[in-house]
């Protein structure tokens, strides 16, 4: 219940992606590794062009896609407030030689009054509370570093 109140009534954001074929994908990026920065992400592929690569145990995982299903990411603040519960996943895409890629990112923000923290019911913080409006900074200051932020939060 506290966990849906911190995403009710909070800001929903879209990015329409579309990645061109290109001749020498081994060349190009499609997005550089990157953890999403709100709470929650559905993503849709509008066709079965595959990408999608998560980070886990070190190495690159391709996500296969499926039209008609929705891939849900874990967003940054997302692991904050379930006080590392839920583990955000690092990802980035990779354009196909031959086919076009699309696909909709719906992202849902989250706070708990104007902070992201942790639920109050989960104990001793593992990550520093920041205010919703320097988390947002902090967040793209790291991204254009190719770095997580929530490593900066985390408590040592
Ligand atoms: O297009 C994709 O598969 C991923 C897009 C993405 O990671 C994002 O918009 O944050
Ligand atoms: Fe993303």
């Amino acid at each position: 219940e506290t966990l849906l109140a911190a995403f009710r009534g909070k800001r929903q954001s879209k990015s329409l992606h579309r990645y061109p074929p290109c001749r020498h994908p081994e060349k190009v990026m499609g997005i550089a590794p990157h953890a999403d920065g709100f709470g929650l992400t559905l993503l849709l592929h509008g066709d079965d062009t595959p990408g999608l690569k998560i980070r886990r145990d070190g190495q690159w995982h391709p996500v296969q896609p499926l039209p008609g299903a929705f891939v849900v990411n874990i967003g940054e603040i997302l692991e904050v407030l379930t006080n590392g519960n839920y583990r955000t996943v690092l990802h980035r895409v990779l354009v196909d030689a031959k086919r076009s890629r699309a696909t909709v990112a719906m992202f849902k923000d989250a706070c708990i009054g104007g902070v992201v923290k942790r639920l109050p019911e989960l104990g001793k913080a593992r990550y520093e509370a920041i205010k919703r409006s320097e988390y947002s900074k902090g967040h793209l200051k790291a991204l254009n570093k190719g770095e997580r932020f929530l490593d900066t939060l985390e408590i040592r």
